[in-house]
């Protein structure tokens, strides 16, 4: 391998989709990059510069040839590409919007092991030499050009040996331009420093060493610019690139490309093989060379290039000491952990959001389910004459519940209940009063018609059947309030012998307990679990979409030094939030706690693991934030109805009943009733096996996650 040689790409076939929606992007491309130059790939839109360039970062795989950076493929094990041995600028501006300056380069900075010192000195340099804003500025509030310079400082910050810009100069102006390629030209100056970019001001590009024109995935001509323009005997490089294209492609350019291939190679080899001279030195010391003379001499900005020239000394003194061993994992997590914390603090009213929003989902549960029915509209015919016992039937009925609404006949009350304006019609015969008291004095002689002439009717609208088994349940009750209270004082007994059943004490639970109180573990568990998907998932989608997490991974990162350093950070959101539940469902909503609310908390902890678990697996299967809450949302039911959480397992049928138990809410669940209203511990196998169970879905669902991770080369 040649020594010289920074970059080395070596018949690289690179394409994306398959079968008939296959797109061949790099057909064969060789080019060679010698250290200590600058490399200009030029080419249109869409022709695969930035396709190359993160093949070249080890971003992308590629399906044939030969890739080498700094010697190594990209990749190796313990080879600092990507890593620390690369400054990446992308594209797209790939900046945290609610970080300063400051900040966003001490976070790259941190990732490249730099002390927060030397970064302070660079990032003073490059303020300075970029001509931005004060560094304490907020990115969002920078325009567009003052973005992509703030980008183009971060690939420069830590002075890795090998620079990869895509398109540095887009959206600057031709001053800054102009004293950005004096920058570039003044750090290979040393020879330690290879620069590959690509831009669309052809022009620009004589400034490089050497220059590669690239077009639909082959590389047309690589050679110095100088002898480029000797060669084709042309005045500009975009005549050249013109010419080289009609040459090439006479009719149809988008034609046979393997014949382009062809025959590009075979110019290529048949060019005169040009030494590649590294710029010189001028005397002054300005490393302006003959070749780039021409563009820098439309430098008016004088003071640009000399301000530049004085960091030229000063930046040896603060050069940053890049190593070339692999990136620290954890001082990556430290550097992430660090962002994600500001991040949160920058968004005061989301973190806050992201505190009370289970609190306040657990507050709707309470107060909207299992709680007693007010004021059920009924109608109330009442014929019975004289009317002593059915009044007194009907003032046993709570009227907190029940809204007696009186009709004076059978066809109205009934009318009621058919037009929904009632859910109940009760109905008394004029005899009710005499045929109860015939029946209660002598039960066992009573005809049907005494029994039916002393018998409350009640006619229901039963389509609600939560309604309708709490309406009976409180006639029922009220009729035995009745007779306790008014029948049995009158020396009657109306026939009802008691059950031979007796209810003692309960073992677990008492009569008080409700159905909210049934449902509140089950609610606490997955009110959690998927908050946590939620955030998670968005959370990593957005970064990716951004560019950010692929900006932190050519830096070093790994998928898991991001998921632990997520989980770290997000761990005392969670603390937050399971604090802030447990009080509105224990302190406010009076859940009974009989065990220990220290196993609650780690149940309801472990919930939340799960969740950013699986909030992981989503956003390592989705592209777009939609596809993420559609999985989100598609889990969501499966989970809440299948778990045992609304309606007992014992409902189920049995085959269901297995997949329901092996659902990550299911057995915590009822490890968490256990717990709440049982006062179970750990010596009890349910919640040993709920707290098992959440933390093996946790570990199996984040190794699938860097399985799709690993699979997806994300
Ligand atoms: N992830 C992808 N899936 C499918 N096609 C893609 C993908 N990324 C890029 N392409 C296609 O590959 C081709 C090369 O894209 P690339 O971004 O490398 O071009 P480029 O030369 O950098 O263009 P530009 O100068 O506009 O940035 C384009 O046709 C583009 O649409």
């Amino acid at each position: 391998m040649d020594l010289q040689e920074a970059v080395g790409v070596h018949s690289v076939f690179k394409s994306y989709g398959s079968g008939k929606n296959k797109l061949e992007v790099l057909i064969g491309i060789n080019l060679t990059v010698t250290r200590g130059n600058i490399y200009g790939l030029l080419g249109p839109s869409g022709c695969g510069k930035t396709t190359l360039l993160r093949c070249l970062l080890g971003r992308l795989p590629f399906d044939g040839g030969v890739i080498t950076t700094l010697g190594k493929p990209p990749l190796s094990a313990g080879h600092g590409v990507p890593g620390r041995m690369v400054g990446y600028m992308p594209q797209e501006v790939a900046l945290y919007n609610e970080f300063t300056i400051k900040e966003t380069l001490r976070y790259f900075g941190r990732l490249n092991d730099m002390s927060m010192e030397l970064v302070a000195k660079r990032t003073d340099f490059l303020v300075n030499f970029l001509h931005l804003p004060g560094d304490n500025r907020m990115v969002k509030t920078l325009s567009g050009g003052q973005k992509r310079r703030v980008s183009f400082c971060v690939a420069l910050l830590h002075e890795p040996p090998l620079l990869i810009l895509d398109e540095p100069t887009v959206g600057v102006d031709p001053l800054l331009r102009s004293s950005i390629w004096q920058h570039l030209i003044e750090i290979v100056q040393t020879g330690e420093t290879t620069i590959i970019l690509t831009t669309h001001y052809i022009e620009e590009a004589r400034a490089a060493d050497m220059v590669g024109l690239m077009r639909h995935g082959i590389l047309l001509a690589e050679s110095p610019p100088a002898d480029l323009l000797m060669v084709h005997q042309s005045e500009t490089l975009e005549a050249v690139f013109l010419k080289l294209c009609t040459e090439e492609i006479p009719d149809d350019p988008e034609g046979d490309k393997a014949e382009i291939s062809i025959s590009a190679a075979h110019r290529y080899q048949s060019m005169p093989q040009v030494e590649v001279v590294s710029p010189k030195v001028d005397a002054g010391g300005s490393g302006i060379d003959d070749e780039r003379t021409p563009l820098l001499a439309n430098h008016t900005h004088p003071n640009s290039i000399s301000k530049s020239l004085s960091h030229s000394s000063s930046t040896t003194e603060v050069k940053t000491e890049w190593k070339s061993s692999c990136s620290s994992s954890l001082n990556n997590i430290f550097a992430l952990i660090i962002k994600d914390l500001l991040k949160m603090w920058r968004n005061i009213p989301l973190l806050v959001f992201q505190f009370i929003m289970p609190s306040i989902q657990l507050c709707f549960f309470c107060l909207a389910v299992g709680g007693d029915l007010k004021n059920v509209p009924v109608a109330v015919v009442n014929q019975d004459s004289p009317p002593i016992l059915s009044t007194s039937y009907l003032k046993s009925i709570s009227s907190s519940i029940v809204d007696l609404q009186y009709h004076d006949n059978f066809a109205d009350g009934y009318n009621a209940v058919l037009e929904n304006k009632a859910w109940a019609l009760l109905y008394f015969n004029t005899s009710f009063t005499m045929d109860l008291i015939t029946r209660a004095r002598n039960p066992t002689n009573a005809t049907s018609e005494i029994i039916d002439g002393g018998s409350v009717h009640v006619y229901q609208d039963i389509t609600n059947q939560q309604i309708s088994l709490s309406l009976t349940q409180e006639l029922l009750s009220a009729f035995e309030t009745f007779a306790r209270n008014t029948l049995y004082s009158m020396g009657f007994n109306p026939g009802a012998a008691d059950i031979p059943i007796k209810f003692e004490d309960p073992v677990y639970g008492d009569t008080s307990l409700q159905f909210t109180d049934y449902m509140a573990p089950g609610i606490i568990c997955t009110v959690t679990f998927f908050m946590a998907v939620g955030l998670t998932s968005l959370s990593f989608i957005t970064e990716r979409k951004e560019g950010l997490l692929d900006r932190s991974m050519v830096a070093g990162v790994t998928p898991v030094e991001v998921m632990i350093a997520h989980i770290c950070s997000q761990f005392f959101v969670l603390v937050v939030q399971i604090s802030l539940l447990l009080i509105v469902a224990i302190g406010i909503f009076k859940v009974p706690h009989l065990g220990s609310i220290v196993l609650v908390f780690l149940l309801t902890l472990l919930q939340g693991l799960g969740g950013m678990a699986y909030g992981f697996l989503i956003s390592s299967l989705c592209d777009e934030e939609y596809s993420a809450i559609q999985i989100s949302l598609a889990s969501f039911y499966p989970c809440v109805l299948l778990s045992g959480i609304i309606w007992p397992l014992e409902a189920m049928p049995s085959a269901l009943r297995y997949i329901s138990i092996a659902l990550p809410q299911t057995i915590p669940t009822d490890a968490m009733r256990g717990i709440l209203l049982r006062g179970w511990g750990l010596e009890y196998l349910t919640v040993g096996l709920g707290i098992v169970v959440i933390f093996g879905w946790t570990i199996g669902l984040l190794l699938l996650s860097a399985i799709v991770l690993k699979i997806r080369k994300i």
